[in-house]
């Protein structure tokens, strides 16, 4: 191909393209002559699909992907101009041909259309354009344009006092790039816990518990402020480190060591450098005699049952003797009764003066045992945020339930199966604080 056809395969594609997205345009209830101005047309596009942020970002990348392609036609092949150009064409291309996929997907929702036809709209979009604009068969789907679900309001005012004794937590926001999109997991988290309680952390699926906790131990940060008594969690993160424990929901024991060893090993790692052997091994007799693994202490790591091997997991962090403790899934796999034990020894902990933070599945057996519940809810954005945080008796009546699990159910999604309150009871959580406080 020559030069000059090259250019008027690509004017006549542009053409093509122009008359199709009119067509688009108005079967949408837009203007059809704005899809004469190229970089306007990708925005609309993306308003159509009622992906407006992704429009925008994809007229903007269409900027350069044309500026690079004009570039190309017109320098010499070979030239050190023609190689910039076609390196920036390709760099360009990665997050254009991102965003197109993204638009395509909110194009075919609205179109009432199946996703594949992302592959021929990104291989042929001036063929699709033309389909899509000009037969009559390809209309938007019922209910367009969607009716968006009413995001429960950004708070502000509702922080708590970072001088008050325990812990005090203060997220304003938790973000994340998510395939080139800012993505935000938690908003507007504000909330104290006062030494000597034990706090269920209550959430579906994917509603951003882990990512709560991160932020709350400084492990992932966010645009917040945690301070533990008088520390700034953030700002003396080395110095807090034995002030907090983390137990994860994996195991992270090695089985062909002793469960003396496996403590005297965490120990080492986790209580402070100036302390004496003698200290060392008063506080692994200690610990062990918490957990119940006295009896045990010389046996494998493989020997132990299921719950005593979990008690092990949770001593090794407790070794430290942590202000904050917090448990991901301690209970799992373990029975009822199992379940319960270990869970009273967390009340006992947590009657010493620590805080203690639990994530569990399965809250109801064990529910009576923790003074708080903090419920993290995905809102319409699915943005972590707080349904709830108080006393577990009130919460029943603040959520018009019976049990945790229903709790659970009234602030999970309708696609998984709940009710899809979680914005309501946001806003009435709010409500609350706000009244409060007032
Ligand atoms: N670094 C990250 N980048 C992008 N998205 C993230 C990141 N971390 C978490 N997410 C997303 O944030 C949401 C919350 O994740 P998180 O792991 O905190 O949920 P969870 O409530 O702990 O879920 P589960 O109970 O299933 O463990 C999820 O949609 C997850 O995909």
């Amino acid at each position: 191909m020559t030069r000059t056809t090259e250019f008027l395969a690509f004017f006549a594609a542009q053409i093509l393209e122009t008359i199709g997205m009119w067509r688009i345009f108005v079967k949408c209830g837009k203007r059809g002559w704005l899809s004469v101005i190229p970089l306007f047309r990708q925005y609309y596009l993306g308003v159509c699909a009622g992906r407006d942020g992704e429009g925008r970002m994809l007229a903007l990348l269409e900027a350069g992907v044309d500026a690079s392609i004009v570039s190309c036609i017109f320098f010499e092949v070979g030239s050190l101009q023609y190689m910039v150009a076609s390196f920036f064409f390709l760099l360009v291309m990665i997050p254009y041909t991102i965003f197109r996929i993204r638009v395509c997907f909110g194009l075919c929702d609205a179109f009432g259309r199946n996703r594949f036809w992302v592959v021929p709209w990104i291989v042929f979009d001036w063929l699709c354009a033309l389909i899509w604009g000009l037969i009559p068969s390809f209309k938007t789907a019922e209910g367009y344009p969607f009716d968006e679900e009413e995001v429960a309001p950004e708070l502000s005012g509702l922080e708590v006092d970072l001088d008050a004794p325990g812990l005090s937590i203060n997220i304003t926001r938790r973000t994340a790039m998510s395939f080139l999109k800012r993505k935000v997991l938690l908003r507007d988290i504000h909330l104290n816990i006062p030494m000597g309680h034990m706090v269920l952390l209550l959430g579906g699926s994917g509603s951003g518990k882990t990512t709560f906790l991160n932020a709350v131990t400084g492990y992932e940060k966010a645009k917040a402020v945690i301070t533990l008594g008088d520390s700034d969690v953030y700002k003396q993160y080395n110095s807090m480190k034995y002030d907090i424990g983390f137990v994860p929901q994996q195991d992270l024991v090695r089985g062909s060591d002793t469960v003396y060893r496996t403590l005297s090993d965490a120990a080492r790692l986790r209580l402070p450098a100036d302390y004496t052997i003698d200290k060392r091994r008063n506080r692994i007799n200690d610990v062990l005699d918490t957990f119940g693994l006295t009896p045990v202490k010389s046996s494998l790591v493989d020997k132990l049952s299921g719950g005593q091997r979990k008690r092990l997991s949770i001593a090794m962090e407790y070794i430290s003797d942590p202000t904050l403790f917090i448990l991901d899934e301690p209970d799992s796999g373990l029975d009822g009764v199992m379940a319960r034990s270990l869970f009273e020894k967390l009340r006992s902990i947590a009657n010493t003066g620590k805080i203690v933070i639990v994530i569990t599945h399965t809250p109801d057996r064990v529910a009576d045992l923790f003074d708080d519940v903090i419920v993290v809810a995905k809102d319409a954005m699915r943005t972590g945020r707080l349904a709830y945080y108080g006393n577990t008796i009130d919460a029943y009546e603040f959520f018009g339930k019976r049990s945790m699990e229903e709790i659970l159910m009234s602030v999970n999604r309708k696609e998984e199966g709940g009710e899809g309150r979680a914005d309501d009871f946001v806003r009435k959580y709010s409500a609350l604080k706000a009244g409060g406080m007032a």
